[in-house]
């Protein structure tokens, strides 16, 4: 029997990364997914691109969608400020599993609450489940043609507010054109694309961030 690649992500963390030191974590997968075998982790370009708009919006309650193996989970948590919490959906529970254990390497199992199943049966029983009242960030990074259809449930479902920013990765590969028509096109949004490139490679890709109006 072979192994997963998520399970060979982890076992790299496990072997190379320093228990509790996040940033080594995303190093080390970083590192590995360049030089060993690629996957589907924002990365370090796009990553930082992540970085920068999390320490500015500095979140009281953030959602991310999609969380692989962790790795902008762990990314994200390192940044937050004290009684912050990252909430990340993984409908995948190999996934799930592994990010799990990513996490808590990285030291950062206290901001972070990982929920598995898919997102549109979790999105409307998040206000009730956690007690929120809207997000103030959410990370798009699921499955593409979800971007769109989760934006408008979190928009009906009363999970954004004037101000909650959303950031998609992926929106030139592998793409969520209706996604980018809806958020480029609504008055309800303003939106700004951040030209990067696919994780690991020289394709092109990006990131959009876009501003709910209410
Ligand atoms: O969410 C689930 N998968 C990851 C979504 N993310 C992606 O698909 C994704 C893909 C790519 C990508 C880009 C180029 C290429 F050639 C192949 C893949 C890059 C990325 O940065 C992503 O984020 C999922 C899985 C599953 O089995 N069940 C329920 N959900
Ligand atoms: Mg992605």
């Amino acid at each position: 029997y072979g192994s997963t690649r998520p399970e060979r992500i982890l076992a790299e963390v496990k072997r190379k990364a320093t228990r509790g030191d996040a940033r080594s974590v995303v190093d080390t997968i970083d590192q590995y997914c360049r030089h060993q075998e690629w996957a589907m982790n924002v990365g370090d370009e796009k990553g930082t691109i992540l970085d920068s708009i999390v320490c500015e919006v500095k979140p009281r309650a953030m959602l991310e969608l999609g969380t692989y193996c962790g790795y902008s989970a762990v990314r994200i948590a390192s940044l937050l400020p004290p009684n912050s919490r990252l909430i990340t959906m993984e409908f995948n529970p190999v996934f799930a599993a592994i990010a799990r254990q990513v996490i808590a390497w990285a030291g950062v199992e206290d901001k972070v609450v990982l929920i598995e199943g898919p997102s549109g049966d979790w999105i409307p029983k998040m206000k009730k489940e956690f007690g929120l009242t809207s997000f103030d960030l959410v990370f798009l990074d699921h499955w593409k043609d979800c971007y769109l259809p989760d934006t408008k449930l979190m928009e009906e479902c009363g999970l954004l507010r004037t101000g909650s920013i959303l950031v998609a990765d992926n929106v030139i590969c592998p793409g969520a054109p209706d996604y980018l028509e809806y958020v480029r096109g609504s008055p309800r949004y303003e939106s700004k694309y951040f030209r990067s490139h696919l994780e690991y490679t020289t394709v092109e890709d990006g990131i959009e961030k876009s501003v709910f109006l209410g």
